[in-house]
């Protein structure tokens, strides 16, 4: 039942690959290197064709591969346009039509962007100087972007540590230094934001601080030369060109205030005391600005309190829209403001979800995606914001992407569901007339029997609708027991959803089924819901998730004498939680777990999480982030825990790991701390192939044999 794959080594020293069996059958764990990811979909200028992304695993090689591929919007086999040897993606067509741009590091190229020519024949990617990237206006004829003016500063040449290590070399306000430059390869750190996950350990500066304010530069299509227009002490952000070219949006400080001046305010701010009246006011931290698209002098046309973003004009350049979002802990929504001032109209009201991204479209429709709970939509805004957004494609699964052609008539957009791994849809963009134009997985649909989840909801504390999916485990069989696995999900502020997923598909291959919820603070049902935890985290969310377990263990065909539990990251903290509070579960599987938040507000590189959800760091709270931490009752914990942790997690670092699994150790209780080499916090999710596998591997063993007796 397992079907774990051995790869025995060649003698070329690539890795055999076994073959699989044919299907229906469950999912084996081989079974994960042969599902195709399609994500970033672009559609042509004209309509008829759709680039997007198409991620594969080598199996062989341990490693991932990406290409572009397109597909015609009127249906057909997709190409391939991109080499199988080299890495692509997120592509992007010219507006004139004459190039497909996409991302790609290549021998001998600057940069990392490459085309594919349309309008002539061409077998190779070139790059294209003189083709700009950026905001264009309607006639393409040039592009506005941003970058700082003033390259940044360089060591010099003769700096005697230039030789050391980039993380060994003194940083510039160092007062320590090496004995010996050569003698030292260890870190020297001086600054607060010296790791982070996935990029690993950052070098200190060897240079004194300086700011580089991003500016507003043009450069004409057919031109290689770059103009700046303008000469700042702050930043442009977001800059979009108006339709007819004349006039550039942004985003700056909403007082023009130097980069330095605003830095260093909220850097002083930063190491004061938590303070409700001050850190909890509105803030007007950016406003919405326009400049003549050839320079001069900003104008700003609104004063917004709150903070903007995906600054859009309207196809007469008359208004522009911006997803604004007051305050943290309130919703964003869709704004739309007259470029000539003037107060801005919410278009979403007080509806209760939130845009992801947004489109205004040749049309003159604003449309958005959003995730509505677990499952996500297409959307369209209306314009006077008297009436909710009216929902265009949605149904039980999650939409990405939403890319349309020049005309607004056509959209395109990932989609997955709970059994189908991801897609490419088109539909017209009222969302009519939808046709699925890939089937990358079709031999492993065929093959896998992908279990299908029942979706439910119930009221938990305070009266609060909660949204659960229970999926059954594989070759139900009315009338049997089955055991039980809970999953928990991280963030707090994430969600699961309605969408194919390996970790669920993995346990209920094993005949387990899978319960999966979105406890209070999760994403995805507005902000009052995401920040209700603040300060009570594992109170009431704790009691949504057992709340689901009660309603699950009570039916016929769940045995509650074999349950289990898993999360990852503040799922992993969840289930450390739960393992000093009850002994229902039979075992618990905890992954890049977190058991001592002043530790981990220490060791991790988003302190920014507990000092909003804790108000305060350690030192102004150290009640709160005491009590929420498991380790101060781990003597309590009975149950035979799996600890998965990754080396180069910088985000829940090892040491929450290493004592949660020497304490239980010492008391006796069973566990197992797995240890992935080359692994960041992403291990599950970007990892490795072989180390996430290994992975999914061990937590059907862990569960397997505690739940089931068999391993
Ligand atoms: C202001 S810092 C945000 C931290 C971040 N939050 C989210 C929404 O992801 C985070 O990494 N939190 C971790 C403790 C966590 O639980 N991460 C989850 C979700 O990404 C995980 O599964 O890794």
């Amino acid at each position: 039942l397992l079907g774990a794959q051995a790869v025995p080594r060649s003698a070329t020293g690539a890795a055999a690959v076994a073959p699989l069996p044919k299907g229906p059958r469950a999912m084996v764990l081989g079974d994960w290197y042969r599902v195709v990811n399609v994500s970033s979909p672009a559609v042509s200028p004209d309509g008829k064709r759709v680039a997007m992304t198409v991620t594969r695993a080598v199996e062989s090689e341990n490693r991932r591969h990406s290409e572009v591929w397109v597909v015609n919007t009127a249906g057909g086999e997709p190409q391939r346009w991109t080499a199988p040897s080299t890495e692509s993606s997120t592509p992007r067509w010219s507006p004139d039509g004459k190039y497909l741009f996409f991302a790609s590091t290549r021998a001998g190229g600057r940069g990392n962007t490459w085309a594919i020519r349309l309008d002539m024949p061409s077998g190779e990617a070139v790059q294209v100087p003189e083709y700009p990237t950026g905001s264009m206006p309607t006639d393409g004829s040039f592009a506005v972007f941003t970058d700082a003016a003033v390259p940044a500063p360089q060591v010099p040449s003769a700096d005697p540590f230039n030789t050391m290590p980039a993380m060994a070399r003194p940083p510039f306000d160092a007062i320590t230094r090496p004995a010996a430059a050569a003698r030292f390869d260890g870190r020297h750190v001086v600054d607060m934001n010296y790791k982070n996950n996935g990029t690993g350990f950052v070098p200190g500066r060897r240079v004194p601080r300086t700011w580089r304010p991003q500016q507003l530069f043009r450069q004409s299509v057919g031109d290689t030369s770059k103009k700046q227009i303008t000469s700042t002490a702050y930043s442009h952000r977001g800059a979009v060109v108006s339709p007819d070219g004349k006039w550039v949006a942004f985003i700056a400080d909403a007082r023009l205030r130097s980069d330095s001046v605003a830095d260093l305010e909220r850097d002083s701010l930063a190491r004061l005391p938590y303070d409700k009246v001050r850190d909890e006011a509105e803030r007007n931290d950016a406003d919405i600005y326009v400049i003549d698209a050839n320079g001069g002098t900003p104008r700003k046309v609104i004063d917004w309190m709150g903070a903007e973003s995906a600054l859009t004009w309207s196809p007469d350049g008359k208004s522009l829209a911006f997803i604004g979002r007051p305050v943290r802990t309130k919703s964003a929504r869709i704004y739309t403001v007259s470029v000539a001032g003037g107060a801005p109209r919410n278009l979403l009201g007080d509806w209760q979800y939130e845009p992801s991204d947004m489109d205004w479209l040749s049309t003159g429709a604003i449309q958005f995606t959003a995730d509505i709970g677990g499952r996500s939509a297409l959307l369209r805004a209306d314009l006077t914001g008297k009436t909710a957004p009216k929902e265009l494609v949605g149904g039980r699964r999650q939409l990405r992407g939403a890319s349309y052609d020049a005309a607004g008539k056509i959209v395109a957009y990932t989609a997955t569901s709970m059994t189908k791994p991801t897609e490419l849809f088109v539909a017209n963009a009222d969302g009519t007339g939808e046709r699925q134009l890939t089937s990358f997985n079709k031999d492993v649909n065929a093959d896998v029997v992908w279990s299908d989840a029942d979706r439910f909801t119930y009221k938990s504390v305070g009266n609060m609708e909660i949204e659960g999916w229970l999926m059954k485990p594989y070759g139900y069989e009315a009338g049997k027991k089955y055991p039980m696995v809970i999953y928990i999900h991280g963030g707090p502020h994430s969600a699961y959803g309605e969408g194919w997923f390996d970790e669920f598909q993995n346990l209920a291959a094993q005949g387990m089924f899978v319960l999966f919820t979105n406890p209070r603070g999760s994403s995805g049902y507005g902000a009052d819901f995401t920040y209700s935890t603040r300060g009570r985290w594992g109170m009431e969310d704790y009691d949504d998730l057992m709340k689901a377990v009660d309603i699950v263990a009570a039916r016929p065909d769940v045995d509650s004498t074999r349950m289990g539990a898993t999360g990852g990251s503040y799922g992993g903290f969840m289930t450390t939680w739960m393992a000093t509070k009850t002994t229902r579960f039979k075992a618990i599987q905890t992954d890049r777990t977190i058991t001592d938040w002043t530790y981990w507000y220490g060791a991790s590189d988003a302190q920014g999480l507990t000092e909003f959800e804790f108000y305060g760091k350690p030192w102004d709270n150290q009640a709160l982030y005491d009590t929420l931490s498991p380790i101060r009752y781990v003597n309590k914990v009975k149950t035979p825990m799996l600890i998965v942790q990754s080396e180069e997690d910088h985000r829940t670092p090892m040491g929450s790991a290493e004592i949660w699994f020497m304490s239980l150790k010492k008391q006796g209780v069973p566990v197992e701390l797995v240890r992935y080499p080359r692994s960041n916090h992403d291990l599950s999710r970007t990892g490795e192939p072989w180390l996430l596998v290994d992975r999914l591997g061990r937590l059907r063993q862990w569960f397997s044999h505690w739940l089931i007796g068999k391993n």
